[in-house]
């Protein structure tokens, strides 16, 4: 048997990054560093800038100032949202598009057919049976499974997540948090957004806490959430209402 080691995750580094949206401030300038293939849980109440950040990571967004940059070569990566994207295909057809516009194959599905690696993926994430079923009639939680199985295809080397299990019912949860694992395992580096404390707790190894567009922590999770040391961090914790 061929065991893959995944080689070191790249360090991501944004430095003063802001972002600026018709003269509002979205998001103050933010100087960060996420090193090492960590589980990093964004936190922060509704409209704190947890997207925001996210997708000046992963470069979908262009910072208004300051700049991101890996400090190597940047690595593979992949994004799912709370609403997956998929086309009006087949779920197997999602899959083998994705593969077909996307290489190499995950090493250990080397010398696969495009139909034999999504089949794979697909079986992976319980998908099997849905193969055919066009994609859009999936349920939330099998949809999003869908995404991630086409995210694993990419073999991704950090993986961000964007509240994934916002819309979903417990068994749906612990599905994509036991992918969440798996990923991580692997080898891949994962950046998530939760409202959900108890998820937060069972997944982070650290928190940034976001608050009004001003990263306010970024602290080792237990530290978090036994010692924050901003008071917003500490009322969001409680259960407290802030904004
Ligand atoms: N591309 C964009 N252009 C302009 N404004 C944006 C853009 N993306 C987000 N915003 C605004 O920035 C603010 C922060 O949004 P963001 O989605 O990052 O919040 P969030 O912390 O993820 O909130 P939630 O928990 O509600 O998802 C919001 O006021 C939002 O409307």
């Amino acid at each position: 048997m061929t065991i893959y080691q995944a080689p070191p995750v790249a360090t991501l580094q944004l430095e003063n990054v802001s972002f600026v949206h018709r003269g509002s401030t979205l998001l103050k300038p933010t100087t960060l560093q996420l090193a090492g293939c960590h589980r990093t849980l964004i936190m922060g109440p509704n409209g704190a800038g947890k997207s925001l950040l996210m997708r000046l990571s992963h470069g979908l967004l262009t910072p208004t100032s300051g700049s991101v940059h890996w400090q190597s070569e940047p690595p593979a990566q992949a994004m799912v949202f709370q609403r997956p994207v998929l086309l009006r295909r087949s779920a197997l057809d999602n899959l083998t598009y994705v593969l077909a516009i996307n290489n190499p194959p995950r090493p250990e599905l080397k010398g696969l057919s495009r139909k034999a690696q999504a089949m794979s993926a697909l079986e992976k994430f319980g998908l099997a049976p849905l193969a055919k079923r066009p994609a859009r009639v999936l349920s939330g939680g099998e949809q999003q499974r869908l995404a991630l199985a086409r995210a694993w295809l990419l073999n991704p080397r950090v993986l961000f997540l964007d509240e994934p299990t916002s819309a979903l019912d417990p068994a749906a949860i612990k599905a994509v948090e036991d992918a969440v694992l798996e990923f991580h395992h692997s080898g891949t580096r994962i950046v998530m957004t939760t409202h959900d404390l108890h998820q937060a707790r069972r997944l982070a190894n650290d928190v940034l806490f976001l608050h009004n567009g001003e990263l306010l922590e970024h602290t080792p999770a237990n530290v978090f959430f036994t010692a924050p040391s901003s008071p917003e961090a500490g009322a969001f914790i409680r259960g407290e209402l802030v904004w």
